[in-house]
């Protein structure tokens, strides 16, 4: 059995003098990150530069994320730009940055059994370059010589030579052993089938493992699990949406380009083929990269019908976008709108992602849209009513894992907290603006019931006023034939979460193929009703 190597990296060499003293700062402890502490004392040009450059921009990705909190789907491509990575070694590079990422915890409880003490005794540049080892010993099809070796020179080069030993050392422990084994090995302690066993065997908090549980069950798809969590760490599909009435039509030279046309909703495609950027059409903003669940949503939204609509006939409507940024739903809302004659407001409080909401907007005819920067909250200022109001309120993100690889080690559940509460509050402000007739749709690219059905039950408490809608209906009508069946047989399965569940549409990554956002759809009756009533 091979001995737990030492965290610090240190060797005795054949006198017994302890080499790697560089590790240690002048008080004798292991330094920090952030401390100035040095990996070696070599000179960085006497360091190994033979780090393969793929690994390298991997690396410096994970340490971006972990020291700066950056995200990695926006810092990988400029890392990729950076060392002129190839094709095949960007995707080389993306494999090895997401899945190190998606993997984390349960890389961490692997190399928990192979470090001598705490990982967070651990510098952190070198538990970075471990969970990138451990990727590539147990997920990707590198050799355990590439990948040990490699890592290795990876840490000669960007850290020092001071720990490479014991990077060496650790993996090779690690490389003793298949994923299917330590996962049974690190599982074992945990009840079969508990969430936290499901939370080591698929890489997910266990916290979250029990929210996604909890929405399953009330959506009638309890017996789903397992491939709700295998799904939230695969790679997900790049969709297109082209802008209806805006510019050419692109999705024509998409589809010939090797993009499948959606069966689930119109002007909506999946591209598997590389780089989308070169597509025609997504340098003017008329084809854009949006998820199709978001399409279907925005769709549903400016097509939905409410009992007392006579007239489907939508021009002249006032519509807002309450959180628009970065202007994804925005742009196909202020698309929508242009097209039947009615306007769009889209308002996001930060300044630079409303700068993106501008841009995203921008193919559309500008007088069909306006931007407001500011808080959703102070809405009423803008003194309008509007016909139909989006809410795509800021939440924890956990039904967009797939995207965020990151996101889930990152949230806390006592973020939930804080989110509720601004959801709370944004509703509040959007019924306050909702014209006498209209519709609000309450979005979010969670499926946590927490930010979800109950805040749609409580917001119907605070508002008595308000009817909910059934949301499958008004995404059936806006669906192609395939995507109006699959809500009618999602409407047929909701089972546990109360009355109104059975009305809230929840997507899922393993149902559908989009990120499980979910949709609730608000009505405040017309004057004639109330007045009726
Ligand atoms: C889920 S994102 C919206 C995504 C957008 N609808 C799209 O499709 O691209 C939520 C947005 O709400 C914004 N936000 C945060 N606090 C807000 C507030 N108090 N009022 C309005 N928007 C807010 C965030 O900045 C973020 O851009």
């Amino acid at each position: 059995m091979s001995q737990t190597p030492h965290s610090d990296g240190s060797r005795r060499n054949a006198k017994g003098r302890e080499r790697n003293r560089g590790q240690r700062n002048q008080q004798g402890e292991r330094g920090r990150q952030g401390q100035g502490r040095r990996y070696s004392q070599k000179a960085p040009s006497q360091r190994s530069r033979r780090a393969d450059p793929a690994r390298t921009a991997a690396f410096k990705v994970l340490r971006a994320v972990s020291r700066d909190d950056a995200y990695a789907n926006l810092v990988l491509p400029a890392e990729i730009r950076r060392a002129t990575l190839d094709r095949r070694d960007a995707g080389f590079a993306t494999e090895l940055t997401y899945g190190a990422l998606r993997a984390q915890g349960t890389y961490d409880s692997i190399l928990s059994r192979c470090v001598d003490r705490g990982l967070d005794q651990l510098d952190a540049p070198i538990l970075d370059a471990l969970r990138l080892g451990v990727h590539q010993l147990l997920a990707m099809r590198v050799t355990t010589h590439a990948a040990v070796n490699e890592t290795v020179g990876l840490v000669r080069a960007e850290i020092g030579a001071g720990p490479s030993g014991f990077v060496n050392a650790v993996l090779r422990r690690v490389s003793e052993k298949s994923m299917e084994q330590w996962v049974e090995e690190i599982s074992g302690a945990e009840e079969a089938g508990s969430d936290a066993a499901l939370a080591l065997q698929h890489a997910h908090p266990a916290w979250v493992v029990r929210a996604l549980k909890q929405s399953l069950k009330m959506h009638g798809r309890g017996e789903e699990l397992q491939e709700l969590l295998t799904a939230d760490n695969a790679s997900p599909e790049v969709h297109l949406v082209e802008l209806p009435g805006v510019g050419q039509k692109r999705l024509a030279s998409a589809l010939e380009a090797g993009a499948a046309a959606s069966h689930l909703v119109e002007g909506a495609a999946v591209f598997r083929g590389g780089d989308v950027g070169r597509l025609p059409g997504v340098p003017e903003g008329e084809l854009r990269v949006q998820d199709i669940g978001s399409q279907w949503i925005a769709r549903a939204l400016a097509g939905a019908w409410t009992p007392e609509t006579t007239d489907p006939d939508v021009a002249g409507e006032r519509w807002l976008d309450l959180c628009a940024g970065p202007g994804g739903k925005a742009a196909l809302l202020a698309a929508l709108a242009a097209e039947h004659g009615a306007t769009l407001l889209a308002n996001e409080p930060a300044a630079h992602r409303a700068e993106l909401v501008t841009k995203a907007l921008s193919a559309v005819p500008a007088e069909a849209w306006s931007v407001r920067a500011g808080d959703g909250r102070s809405i009423a200022e803008t003194s309008e009513r509007y016909d139909r109001i989006l809410i795509d309120a800021p939440c924890t993100g956990l039904g967009a894992l797939r995207r965020r690889p990151e996101s889930r080690w990152r949230r806390r559940p006592a973020d939930l907290a804080e989110l509720t509460v601004l959801q709370e509050e944004l509703l509040d402000a959007g019924v306050g603006v909702l014209a006498p007739g209209g519709v609000l749709a309450y979005v979010t690219c969670s499926p946590h019931p927490a930010e979800t059905l109950v805040q749609v039950e409580d917001v119907l408490r605070r508002h008595p006023e308000l009817q909910l809608l059934d949301a499958h209906e008004a995404m059936a009508s806006a669906s192609l034939p395939a995507g109006a069946e699959a809500m009618e047989a999602t409407a047929g399965q909701e089972a546990e979460g109360g009355s109104i569940s059975s009305k809230l549409v929840q997507l899922w990554p393993h149902a559908h193929g989009t990120d499980a956002m979910f949709f609730a759809l608000l009505h405040k009756p017309g004057r004639l009703q109330v007045q009726e009533q």
